[in-house]
C-alpha cells in the first residue's frame, strides 16, 4: 500500500470530506468519543458474521478518513481484527496532511489478537503508522502478552472488568485520557457499537448509510436485544450529506 498517494480520489472528494469533519465535529474539551460505522439500508454492517463487506462509497470513505485523521485514537473490538484485518490509518489522505498516522486501539480483553495481523505489521513497513495499543482484562495469558509486545504493540491491562472479564469502558476511557487521547473515534464492530452506545461515553454519532440491502443473517449494527436498545441514548442528527451514492447522518448524542 502505497500511503503517500491520494489512493486515486479526485480533490472534490477531499474538500467535501474536510469541510464536512470541520462543520460537525464539537471542539475538544475533556475526552471527545465519536461513533462511527456504515450500514445497509437494514441496518447491516456485515453480510455474516466474521465477515468484511464494504459497504462506503469511495467518497464516504475519504470522510471516513478525514474523520480518522481528526481523532488521536481509532478503537476497534477484537472482533472486527480477526474479521477485517483492518489498518486504521488515514492513508487515503495525502501525505502532506498525514504526517503521522492516529494511535490504533483494540479492545482484547483475552488477547486473541493474530500475531500476522496488519496493525502490528504495518509500523514496521512505515514509520508513520503506530503500533496497537491492545486493551486486556486481567486474566489474559502473559505469554500471548510477551508475544504481541515483542512485536511491538503496547499491552494495558485494565483490571475493572464486567462479569465476562471485559474491560469497563469508563476505565479504557480514563486510561486512554491519561495516555494522552483527547478525540477517540470508535470504529465498530457490532459488539463495541453496542457497548459504547450503553455507555454515557458517546458524544457524536457519525453513520454512513449505503443503497444496499443485506437481507437475513447479517450483522446489525448494534445487535441488542430490544429491551437492551432501551438503554440506548436520544440521537439529535445535526446534519445529513451525501457522500458519492451514501448518506451520512452526524447527530449529538444525548446522555
Ligand atoms: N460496516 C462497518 O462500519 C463496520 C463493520 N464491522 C464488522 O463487524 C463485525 C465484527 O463485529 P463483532 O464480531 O461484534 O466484533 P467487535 O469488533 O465488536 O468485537 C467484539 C469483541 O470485543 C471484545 N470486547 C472488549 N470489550 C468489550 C465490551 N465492553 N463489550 C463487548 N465486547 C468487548 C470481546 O472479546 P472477547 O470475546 O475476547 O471478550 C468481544 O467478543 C465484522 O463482520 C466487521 O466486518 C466492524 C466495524 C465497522
Ligand atoms: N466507513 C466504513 N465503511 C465500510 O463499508 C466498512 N466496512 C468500514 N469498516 C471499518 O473500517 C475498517 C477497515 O478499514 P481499513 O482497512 O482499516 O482502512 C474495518 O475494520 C472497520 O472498522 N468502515
Amino acid at each position: 500500500m502505497d500511503h503517500g498517494t491520494t489512493g486515486g480520489l479526485e480533490e472534490p472528494y477531499y474538500a467535501q470530506a474536510r469541510d464536512f469533519v470541520q462543520r460537525h465535529l464539537p471542539p475538544c474539551s475533556g475526552l471527545q468519543v465519536t461513533l462511527t460505522y456504515a450500514q445497509s439500508l437494514d441496518g447491516m454492517i456485515a453480510a455474516r458474521p466474521g465477515q468484511q463487506l464494504l459497504l462506503s462509497s469511495r467518497a464516504a470513505m475519504a470522510m471516513t478518513h478525514r474523520m480518522r485523521a481528526h481523532h488521536d485514537a481509532i478503537l476497534v473490538g477484537i472482533g472486527t481484527v480477526l474479521a477485517d484485518d483492518p489498518q486504521l490509518s488515514a492513508r487515503l489522505l495525502p501525505s502532506s496532511e498525514m504526517p503521522c498516522h492516529p494511535q490504533p486501539v483494540v479492545l482484547d480483553p483475552h488477547l486473541r489478537m493474530p500475531a500476522t495481523a496488519r496493525l502490528l505489521s504495518g509500523p514496521r513497513a512505515d514509520p508513520r503508522l503506530h503500533s496497537p495499543w491492545i486493551i486486556a482484562g486481567p486474566h489474559a495469558d502473559p505469554a500471548k502478552r510477551q508475544e504481541l509486545q515483542r512485536l511491538g504493540a503496547t499491552v494495558i491491562s485494565v483490571d475493572q472488568v464486567d462479569q465476562q472479564g471485559r474491560p469497563l469502558l469508563d476505565a479504557v476511557a480514563a486510561e486512554l485520557s491519561r495516555r494522552g487521547v483527547r478525540r477517540l473515534m470508535v470504529e465498530g464492530g457490532a459488539h463495541i457499537i453496542q457497548a459504547f452506545l450503553a455507555s454515557v461515553l458517546v458524544n457524536t454519532l457519525v453513520v454512513t448509510i449505503a443503497p444496499v440491502f443485506v437481507g437475513v443473517g447479517g450483522v446489525t449494527a448494534a445487535c441488542a436485544s430490544a429491551a437492551h436498545a432501551q438503554t440506548f441514548p436520544n440521537i439529535r442528527p445535526l446534519a445529513y450529506e451525501q457522500f458519492g451514492t451514501d448518506v451520512v447522518m452526524v447527530a449529538s448524542v444525548q446522555q
